[in-house]
């Protein structure tokens, strides 16, 4: 899956993706450094989830290219084809757990749909991605409706590691938790990004996630990325919207990453 190890993990050219005629991504471009934790910032409704699942062939662009790991993603109007799937995994806001299955069966989905092997390997697959996101082995009996938030998150990160992906998409992943628990699920990802060499394309509101954990933070306004760079550099940044995001009355206590 490794092969060629670009230098970039995702570069996206040029993008344009709307509904209707509303245009929510205009003319967008963006690279994602292979082994980083980049953290998309925006407004409310400015188009986060959309690229985000454009990028992973959810929604149809209307131009522009799309590069994962060194290989073009669909062409315009075109879905992504399943066998792009093993490159990513996806945590989507919601955790979006199947409630009628285990937890061990919801780490195990990802396995049956694109493999074909035994059921003691597959167990044991799930067992160590359980472990990895740092649940125990019988928590792997329990059902989605026995979870506590921090740990439905982990299990549903635990599934988008099943296929041992390059590159892991994160929608708002600390969004519900308390401090704490936002405090140990970034420990979490970061100590994945360094074992793994994952990269990680993180959506969040998150600002201590992002002072914390992201290597580079990108921001969305006007269907574009009108600045990305480390988290001290953001907050220098000169564009009035994200000026007005970081420096605002709730942004106050944010402090830049010593490097
Ligand atoms: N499937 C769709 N059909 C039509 N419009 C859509 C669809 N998905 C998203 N939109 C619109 O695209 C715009 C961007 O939505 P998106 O969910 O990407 O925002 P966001 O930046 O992720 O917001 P939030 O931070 O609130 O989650 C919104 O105006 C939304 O209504």
């Amino acid at each position: 899956m490794r092969e060629e190890l670009p230098e970039f993990a995702i570069r996206v050219h040029d993008l344009v993706v709307g509904f209707g005629r509303q245009i929510v991504i205009d003319h967008l471009t963006l690279d994602v450094r292979r082994g980083e934790i980049l953290g998309l910032v925006g407004a409310s409704g400015g188009g986060k989830s959309v690229l985000m699942r454009t990028i992973i062939g959810l929604i149809p662009r209307r131009s522009g290219d799309i590069e994962v790991m060194g290989a073009m993603i669909g062409g315009a109007n075109q879905l992504v084809t399943q066998s792009a799937a093993g490159r990513w995994g996806v945590l989507f806001q919601q955790g979006a757990l199947f409630s009628s299955l285990t937890v061990r069966q919801n780490v195990q989905f990802p396995l049956r749909e694109n493999l074909v092997m035994s059921q003691p390997l597959m167990d044991e697959i799930a067992t160590a991605k359980l472990e990895m996101v740092g649940l125990k082995p019988e928590d792997g009996d329990r059902f989605p409706s026995e979870l506590s938030g921090g740990m439905t998150k982990r299990v549903a990160l635990a599934r988008a590691l099943a296929l041992d992906p390059a590159i892991v998409f994160l929608d708002e992943p600390t969004s519900g938790l308390d401090p704490i628990a936002a405090g140990e699920f970034d420990t979490l990802i970061k100590t994945l990004q360094k074992t793994l060499g994952l990269t990680v394309f993180m959506v969040t509101h998150d600002l201590a996630s992002l002072n914390v954990v992201c290597d580079r933070v990108a921001a969305l306004a006007d269907g574009k990325i009108v600045a990305i760079g480390p988290m001290r550099e953001l907050l220098q940044s000169g564009h009035p919207w994200v000026r007005a995001y970081f420096h605002g009355k709730r942004s106050q206590m944010l402090q830049p990453k010593a490097s």
